[in-house]
């Protein structure tokens, strides 16, 4: 029977991790039976449950040779001294078997497990031996369960000045009697270790002992740059050297938790924590927090303000790690999968609620929202009953949570025919100025569009009243998943989802169009222009567009991808006020039914032939047959041909 593509995907990952098909076959025959032939969960993270069976059967085969060996010889009746000269053999002949293994090996012996840290790598490397500031090699122990990375245990082996210790805190050793054994990492059940002896007073001054987690970050920052840690290629006899050599680094200098070579790759998971954006999740209920605690303002209306956000490795490690890309922030879990190779998706910082970037300069409202932010005396109960004439509840959604049908088409057939823009035009257009070309041409005109106004904190409502949708987040299964079709990550849904389904909202950071365009000089993009209504009397004075970057600071949304024209999503403008935030969202919502698995995807509005606009857009691969790439492509094709 010619194997199914299940195996065959499985064996190609195996490959790509250096390992034979003959090593995969019976592990996997295992694995399938222990699994109840759940590809799903044999598949997740690019085949690590199998790429572990298999070194977890190496190491097995190993340990079960070294036994023999030491029970040949104890059956052999040989003298306790024998005994011990067998054990020594033993090793030494594990050693070389180890030695021929690692020329077998793949170059990441046992890939990362999700959430562990350096302590769940399987190690043997020679090359630790030549950091190393002294004659101590790598050491066997005996089998002794470990349990946590923090926790400090006695000493387990015979010189009585070596102490074994798992590392936590900093710990000084000062003289020569006393050296540090630090354990870097072990396999799972703790049967083989890789220590790094460290003996300071040979260091000539009494040198500072890092703490695991200084070594951790610091090895994890220099992996991140030196190799990208993510491939697969990533060799562990260097990163075995690096790592002491970062140790020794960091032993010469206490006061310096980490190399200041690496100014923009050392936050870390502490840093992040104190970060201003998840300050801002915690300051949403409370503006002025982030301003008080002094490293970030607040938006006049209210909105979080972050400086710029530097990807850490801290990051890619985190989103490597997680299944739920939205850790656990949205109502539901949103999972990740890539079937096609073994990327993992862009790190990023997950947010609810847009922020604003350092100082732009916020000043937008929608033309057609009123100015009335007064209570809604009507609002009581449920906005939707019959009985209530609730102004906020005009005419947006139905009881099932769905848009209007006709306000829905209303806003489709906005969007896509030309013919049925209503503009409004400002006399010293952002966008134009944006360009930054010598003459200043004239707007060319803002959409005013429709919006949905839900009802808000003012309202005398219940918190379920029918008109509060978007201001209750994602509630639908959805996935992200590697596209086939060359446009990279993709958002789909796992569930069917009726027309008019409200499914996520466009969260990201509020800049500029000039600081857009500062950052991403040399990536595509496009800009999401949040626009004001710049053409009116109150919007004089704002000389800069705002629009929504969702590429470092995001949610969801910054996975969909663009579709000419029939896009089975459709963003709106739904006010959802509160007392801190005073500014409109923008929401997804289906413009017809969809398929469970199916992609979700938006019309960006890009110009694909907008060489004047400062952004650089991609090549379009959307497949629509109203693909405006493709027109243009065929159109400049025709053209050339007649020139
Ligand atoms: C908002 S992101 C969407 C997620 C993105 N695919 C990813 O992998 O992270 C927008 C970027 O996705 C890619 N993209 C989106 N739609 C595309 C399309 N129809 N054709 C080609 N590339 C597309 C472009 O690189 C674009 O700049």
């Amino acid at each position: 029977m010619a194997p199914s593509n299940h195996v065959k995907r499985a064996f190609k990952a195996m490959n790509d991790l250096g390992i034979a098909d003959a090593q995969v076959k019976p592990v996997l025959k295992n694995l399938l039976q222990l699994y109840d032939r759940n590809w799903e969960l044999i598949a997740e993270d690019n085949y690590r449950a199998l790429a572990d069976a298999i070194f977890d059967s190496q190491d097995s085969q190993v340990t079960e040779e070294v036994k023999g060996k030491e029970k040949k010889a104890n059956e052999a009746g040989a003298s306790a001294a024998e005994v011990d000269r067998g054990k020594k053999k033993a090793l030494e002949s594990l050693e070389e078997d180890e030695d021929a293994l690692d020329e077998l090996e793949p170059p990441l012996k046992r890939l990362r497990r999700r959430g562990e840290g350096a302590s769940a790598l399987s190690l043997n490397n020679p090359s630790l031996k030549e950091h190393t500031t002294h004659d101590q090699e790598t050491i066997l122990l005996p089998f002794h369960p470990l349990s946590t990375e923090n926790t400090i245990h006695g000493a387990r082996n015979e010189d009585p000045r070596t102490t074994i210790v798992r590392y936590n805190e900093h710990r000084l050793a000062t003289t020569l009697e006393e050296s540090s054994t630090l354990e870097l990492a072990s396999s799972e059940t703790g049967e083989v270790k890789i220590n790094l002896r460290f003996s300071p007073a040979t260091g000539g001054s009494s040198l500072h002992v890092p703490t695991m987690e200084e070594l951790r970050r610091a090895m994890e920052d220099k992996c991140l740059r030196s190799y990208k840690i993510l491939d697969p290629n990533f060799s562990v006899g260097r990163f075995m050297g690096d790592m002491v050599t970062c140790f020794l680094e960091l032993s010469k200098n206490a006061a310096s938790p980490l190399p200041e070579k690496l100014p923009f790759l050392t936050t870390s998971i502490d840093v992040l924590k104190k970060s201003p954006a998840t300050m801002a999740t915690k300051a949403s209920n409370s503006a002025n927090q982030s301003a008080e605690n002094g490293e970030v303002g607040c938006g006049s209306m209210g909105l979080v303000v972050v400086p710029e956000c530097q990807i850490s490795a801290d990051d890619f490690r985190l989103i490597s790690s997680i299944s739920d890309i939205t850790l656990g922030k949205e109502n539901v879990e949103i999972p990740w999968v890539n079937e096609f190779n073994s990327k993992v998706p862009p790190p990023f910082r997950y947010i609810l609620q847009s922020y604003v970037y350092l100082d732009a300069a916020v000043k937008f409202s929608l033309g057609n929202i009123g100015d009335d932010d007064q209570r809604c005396s009507s609002c009581c109960g449920d906005c939707l009953a019959p009985s209530v004439a609730c102004r906020c509840a005009g005419f947006a959604y139905t009881k099932d949570g769905l848009l209007q049908k006709d306000f829905l088409e209303d806003c489709i057939a906005e969007a896509r025919d030309p013919q049925k823009h209503v503009l409004q035009y400002c006399k010293e257009c952002p966008l134009e100025k944006a360009k930054n070309e010598e003459t200043l041409e004239p707007c060319k005109g803002h959409l005013k569009r429709k919006v949905v106004k839900e009802c808000w904190i003012n309202c005398g409502c219940i918190n379920n009243c029918g008109n509060r949708v978007v201001q209750h987040g994602i509630h639908n299964k959805l996935q992200v998943f590697f596209t086939p079709n060359g446009t990279g990550w993709g958002l789909r849904t796992l569930e069917k989802l009726p027309k008019g389904a409200f499914v996520c909202e466009f969260a990201g950071e509020i800049l500029t169009i000039s600081e857009l365009i500062k950052r991403s000089s040399e990536k595509l993009t496009f800009p999401v222009i949040l626009d004001a209504h710049w053409g009116s009397e109150e919007a004089s004075g704002v000389d800069n567009a705002l629009c929504l970057d969702g590429m470092h600071y995001g949610n969801i949304s910054r996975f969909i991808n663009h579709r000419c024209s029939d896009a089975n999503l459709i963003d709106i403008p739904v006010h959802v006020e509160n007392m801190d935030f005073k500014y409109y969202h923008l929401a997804f919502f289906t413009t017809r039914d969809i398929e469970a698995m199916e992609e979700l995807t938006w019309d960006y509005g890009v110009e694909f032939n907008d060489h004047v606009y400062p952004t650089l857009p991609f090549h379009c691969q959307c497949g629509s047959e109203f693909c405006r790439n493709v027109k243009r492509t065929s159109k400049s094709k025709k053209a050339k041909k007649r020139a």
